[in-house]
């Protein structure tokens, strides 16, 4: 992996007198698949947008490729690619008109055009599709005929939004592999997902956004590491009470109240420390409704430092931690 392909020092952004963004900073090495996590409202969009040059920088430095989005914001354009969340295809072209269109709006001499079509329909698995119009493919060849366009400028990162959301499981995986190879090919991958898993998967580093500060970055094994040994969901008659009895527990990190009830993470082997977790709640008079062991997983994370679910739009939790 190379230098810093994307620099974001102390970004600010508000829409009249409220703070989007409040100064954030962090970078995205050459090279990377890097994921950019948050619950709905915490500042994800507007960040992109302003380092895709869609929103006009306010406050702080942001550099892409090297090029400083305020003052070259068309150096900018050049190097990058964006596949936004909701589908932007002509239904009434085909897959190569859909191509060769882009290609012409970016200039790209004929001959190379062609062979750029080719290669790119070739790598997201379209070419048998070619004279399919747009309007006829299903919803993951749609997604791929997307990223093929977004890669046609050979962009060296590539921006994508929510690249898999509304495809079915088995269209996922495979667009997982389109991403792996798009960047093993060379191309830096700036992601957003709602989903822990593609996240997990997909990501050498992760940063979550939350209420327009960066909470957490890591790689998907460092986060999860950080959180302890294991987590224990708890269910009881008063999660409250139980997350208080909790708290002098030895063997317990940390309690947080989530959707799925009370997350116990705690810092040992958490088969042995289950029957002292148990007897602890119990004590209290507290009931035990069920109880989930089991490793951290990224979604775990989410909610350790959100205190919401990715798919919870509500503020059934507590803010940060
Ligand atoms: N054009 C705008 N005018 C006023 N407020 C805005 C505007 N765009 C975004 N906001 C507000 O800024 C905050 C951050 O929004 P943003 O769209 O960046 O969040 P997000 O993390 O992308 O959320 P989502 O996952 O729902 O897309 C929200 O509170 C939102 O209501």
């Amino acid at each position: 992996m190379g230098g810093d392909i994307i620099e974001v020092e102390n970004l600010t952004h508000a829409f009249d007198g409220f703070q989007a963004v409040k100064g954030i900073s962090f970078s995205v090495r050459e090279g990377e698949i890097f994921s950019f996590l948050g619950p709905n409202g915490a500042g994800k969009s507007t960040t992109i947008n302003v380092l895709i040059t869609l929103l006009p920088l306010q406050s702080g430095r942001v550099r892409i490729a090297g090029y400083d989005v305020a003052r070259e914001p068309a150096r900018v354009r050049e190097s990058i690619g964006v596949v936004f969340q909701n589908e932007v295809l002509d239904r009434d072209l085909t897959v190569r008109e859909t191509m060769e269109f882009h290609g012409r709006l970016y200039g790209i001499p004929r001959d190379e055009r062609r062979a750029k079509i080719e290669e790119m329909l070739g790598i997201v698995k379209l070419t048998g599709k070619r004279d399919e119009r747009t309007k006829n493919l299903s919803g993951g060849m749609k997604r791929r005929l997307e990223i093929a366009r977004g890669l046609m400028t050979q962009p060296q990162v590539l921006f994508l939004d929510e690249p898999t959301i509304g495809l079915d499981p088995q269209t996922r995986l495979k667009m997982w592999d389109y991403i792996e190879q798009v960047n093993e090919a060379g191309t830096t991958i700036f992601l957003t997902t709602h989903y822990m898993d593609e996240a997990d998967t997909l990501s050498d580093r992760i940063s979550i956004i939350d209420h327009g500060e960066i909470v957490t970055t890591g790689t998907p094994d460092s986060l999860k590491n950080a959180l302890g040994e294991d987590v224990i969901y708890l269910e009881t008659t008063d999660n409250r009470a139980a997350e208080k009895a909790l708290g002098s527990l030895k063997s317990v990190r940390n309690t947080m109240a989530s959707p799925r009830g009370l997350v116990v993470t705690i810092t040992e082997d958490g088969s042995r420390c289950l029957p002292a977790v148990i007897d602890r709640v119990r004590g209290e008079g507290i009931a035990i409704r069920s109880v989930n062991l089991k490793k951290p997983s990224m979604d775990d994370v989410f909610v350790h430092y959100t205190g919401r679910e990715l798919r919870d739009t509500g503020e059934a939790g507590r803010g940060g931690s």
